[in-house]
Formats: structure tokens, C-alpha cells, sequence
């Protein structure tokens, strides 16, 4: 029997998906936070783990490399990958905002917005029929407004400390943000009752489970 693939982002939803498996005796005894290796696999349930960056598990489940996988609904809306979005995990909850310096303008022309997720960032001003000029950046984005570089930021705020430290404010909340359990549309359609019996499995957990994962 084929295992079933599980893409997880080696990141902040690692230890918490391997956890949720765990508690429905899903088990990769060989896996621990400082392990190098990639791929893992539980022989009596036929499924295996594959770590991969965090912003790629969309790429591994639309193209099939992974029938299954864990994504912030951040990065999942930012990668407009075309997969299922089967169940809401619960955990990673963090939010989307708009921050900047307490006194920044967001009505100004050509307002200058720096963020890891320019998609994001032109649907949620544009939606508010405002055009805006987004730079790309990969992390540190609260630096921007600091040094210059853009008027504010759009990035995810979980307990506000980083731009607290900064100086910054929340100026507007766009969403929450929760990781997804993500299926790859052939996956579901040709291995449709493995697949079903683990995605039905893993909602009941962590409806069980509830806040403890959370
Ligand atoms: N404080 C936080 N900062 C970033 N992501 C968070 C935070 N809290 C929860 N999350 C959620 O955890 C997910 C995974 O975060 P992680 O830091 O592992 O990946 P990443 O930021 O996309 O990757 P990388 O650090 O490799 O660029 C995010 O997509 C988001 O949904
Ligand atoms: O509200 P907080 O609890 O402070 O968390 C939010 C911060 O965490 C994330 O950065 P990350 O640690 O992923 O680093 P990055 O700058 O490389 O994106 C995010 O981009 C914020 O900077």
C-alpha cells in the first residue's frame, strides 16, 4: 500500500501537527526538533512526513509530491494554490494587520506598503479602492516604516510584542489566521477513502482536543 504524503512547514506548526497525529496514534518516534532529516514515516498507518519550508507546502500538495499538508490560512491565501481547504486546525492562531508609526496617514496618495505578502496586501487595499506600491520583503518587515523604506507594513501580529518593541501600532486588523489542512484535488478525488477516513479523523481530533492544541 502506498503511504499517504503529509507536507508540514518546518517552522512554528511542526510540533503541534505531529502532536495532533500523535494523540490519534500516528507515531515518528524517529523525529525530534533537531533531526535533519526530511522524511519520516509510520509504518502501521502507511503515512509519512515530509518537512519542507513553510511557504512551499502549497507547492507540494497542488502538485501532488504530497497528498496532505499544515498551512498558516496566511501563507495558503498568498500562494492562491489550487487545493481543498478541508478543515481549520485551530492552532497558529495569529492575525493580518496593517501597522506602522502611530501618526502614519493611510489615506495618503501612493501609499507605500512593505510586506511578506504582497498578494494579501494589493487584495485588501484594493478592496478598499485604494491603489497602493507594494515592496516584497522575507522577514524583518517592521524595519521598513523605521528606516524609511515604506509608510507601513502588512504582516501577522500573534502577541503584538515585535511592534511593540518597535514603536509601531496596529493601524487596521484585515483577519485571523489559523493553520489549514490542505488536500491535493487528485489525492481526494482517486485515494478518496483513505484520504476521507484521515481528514474525518484529524477533524474529530481536534474537535476533541479543542483548546488544548490551540
Ligand atoms: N508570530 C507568528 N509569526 C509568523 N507566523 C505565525 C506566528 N504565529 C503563528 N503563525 C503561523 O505559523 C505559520 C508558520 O510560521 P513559520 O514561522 O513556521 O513560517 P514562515 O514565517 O512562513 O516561514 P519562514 O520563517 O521560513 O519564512 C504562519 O504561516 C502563520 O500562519
Ligand atoms: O506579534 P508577535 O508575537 O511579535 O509575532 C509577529 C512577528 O513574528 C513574525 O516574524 P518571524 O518571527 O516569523 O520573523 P520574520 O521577521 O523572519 O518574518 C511576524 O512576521 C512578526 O514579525
Amino acid at each position: 500500500m502506498k503511504p499517504i504524503t503529509f507536507a508540514i512547514g518546518k517552522g512554528r506548526l511542526v510540533n503541534h501537527t505531529i502532536g495532533l497525529l500523535k494523540e490519534m496514534g500516528i507515531e515518528f518516534p524517529e523525529y525530534h526538533e533537531n533531526s535533519r532529516k526530511l522524511i519520516f514515516e509510520d509504518q502501521l498507518s502507511k503515512i509519512r512526513i515530509v518537512l519542507v519550508k513553510a511557504s512551499d507546502v502549497a507547492v507540494y500538495v497542488e502538485r501532488g509530491a504530497a497528498d496532505i499538508g499544515v498551512i498558516g490560512k496566511d501563507t495558503l491565501i498568498e500562494s492562491g494554490a489550487n487545493v481543498y481547504e478541508v478543515v481549520d486546525l485551530g492552532f497558529g492562531r495569529c492575525r493580518f494587520a496593517v501597522a506602522g508609526l502611530p501618526d502614519t496617514d493611510l489615506n495618503k496618495k501612493r501609499l507605500v506598503v512593505a510586506s511578506k505578502y504582497p498578494k494579501v496586501t494589493s487584495q485588501y487595499f484594493s478592496k478598499k479602492d485604494q491603489i497602493v506600491e507594494t515592496i516584497q520583503l522575507n522577514g524583518s518587515v517592521e524595519l521598513a516604516p523605521l528606516v524609511g523604506l515604506s509608510d507601513c507594513i502588512v504582516d501577522i501580529v500573534e502577541t503584538g510584542r515585535t511592534l511593540k518593541d518597535n514603536g509601531l501600532v496596529v493601524l487596521e486588523d484585515i483577519c485571523e489566521i489559523t493553520a489549514r489542512l490542505i488536500v491535493n484535488k487528485a489525492s481526494f478525488k482517486t485515494n478518496n477513502q483513505r484520504i476521507n477516513d484521515l481528514i474525518q479523523q484529524i477533524e474529530a481530533m481536534v474537535n476533541k482536543v479543542g483548546d488544548l492544541v490551540k
